[in-house]
């Protein structure tokens, strides 16, 4: 089910094969793979505890792996752990700087010597104003920003970023995903963890969602939806079925719409009418609530499917499977 990679070999920059990782008794990755390739964002996304932390930290080298093979430029990260150090740049969960600490500073403490000109990113990222600011006196937004810059300081050429944007407001946030966009866009290869599946949506040209340290689906955002998320949903209140007394007149609206191509389902759900079909039910029904003439309904809602929905069926229907093994 996997999909096949339209890149070539030549621009790998992580390959993980068979990677395997317990605590104790307890197997928290199970025989992972994954490439990254340059100029991508890969997404590991999933429920909690599904080992894509201890998944980076192996392929980061702060964690052995029990077993598998991992190669980051070609290199071992446990045993070349020196060599690559520089080549990657991180923002961790666990991020964080001295309070006192100015921004001006942090960059000049972070600096290799191959580094990139700080003021130039700092510029670049909207945060030459707080050169002299110390670090608990920024704002959410401006952190992770700080972070990223510390992180592509040294012209990494793998940046490994875990839950970048966990508590930012919506402004803040949409400046981080275009900070990473940038990032992207300079060549550098990204893999990104996260919980915020519109935020994968928005920066990820692949996604491996997982479960328990195994993988439950891989491919692009869209090859996600098609494949676990198919229903578009519609619904508005009865009242504009017909008037609210006469059944007879909300029963025929309920067979007229049940009939509009496309649709799988009609159903009343607390005084509401909710449709559910093929993305087709947005322009039929739109189209058969317009040729009744009556006012169009004002609370009209319509859910598209999301990467959050495939997710979701897609974790719904592994705990199915396994119910059903175990039964
Ligand atoms: N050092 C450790 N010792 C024992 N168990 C650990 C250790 N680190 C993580 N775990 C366990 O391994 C499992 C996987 O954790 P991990 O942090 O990799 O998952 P995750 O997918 O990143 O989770 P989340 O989305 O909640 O951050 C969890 O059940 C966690 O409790």
């Amino acid at each position: 089910m996997f999909t096949t990679e339209a890149h070539s070999g030549a621009d790998l920059v992580v390959t993980v094969r068979g990677l395997t990782k317990s605590y104790g008794a307890r197997t928290v990755v199970d025989n992972l793979d994954l490439d990254v390739h340059a100029g991508e964002v890969l997404g590991l996304i999933g429920a909690n505890g599904a080992g894509k932390t201890t998944s980076v930290e192996c392929i980061q080298g702060l964690r052995r792996p029990d077993a598998g093979e991992i190669r980051v430029l070609g290199l071992d990260p446990t045993r070349d752990a020196d060599r690559l150090r520089p080549q990657i740049g991180s923002q961790l969960q666990s991020s964080g700087l001295p309070d006192r600490l100015r921004v001006a500073e942090a960059v000049a403490l972070f600096a290799g010597p191959q580094a990139a000109d700080g003021d130039r990113l700092l510029e670049q990222f909207g945060l030459a104003y707080r050169r002299k600011s110390p670090f608990a006196g920024m704002s959410g937004g401006e952190r992770q920003r700080l972070f990223l810059v510390l992180a592509l300081l040294n012209k990494p050429r793998l940046v490994i970023l875990d839950e970048l944007t966990q508590g930012l407001d919506p402004a803040a946030r949409r400046e981080v995903w275009s900070a990473v966009a940038q990032l992207r866009d300079s060549g550098a290869a990204v893999l990104l963890v996260t919980h915020e599946l519109d935020e994968a949506e928005a920066l990820c040209e692949r996604v491996v969602a997982m479960r328990d340290g195994r993988v439950l689906d891989q491919g692009t955002p869209a090859e996600l939806i098609a494949r676990h998320s198919h229903e578009v949903v519609m619904r508005f209140g009865l009242a504009a079925a017909g008037a609210p007394a006469d059944l007879q007149q909300t029963a025929y609206t309920l067979q007229a719409l049940n009939r509009l191509p496309g649709v799988t389902s009609v159903a009343r759900e607390r005084g509401d009418v909710v449709i559910r079909g093929t993305r087709e039910v947005i322009a039929q029904v739109g189209a058969w609530l317009v040729s009744t003439g009556r006012p169009a309904p004002a609370d009209l809602r319509v859910e598209i499917p999301d990467l959050e929905s495939a997710l979701l069926n897609l974790l719904d229907s592994d705990e199915t499977d396994r119910i059903g093994v175990a039964s």
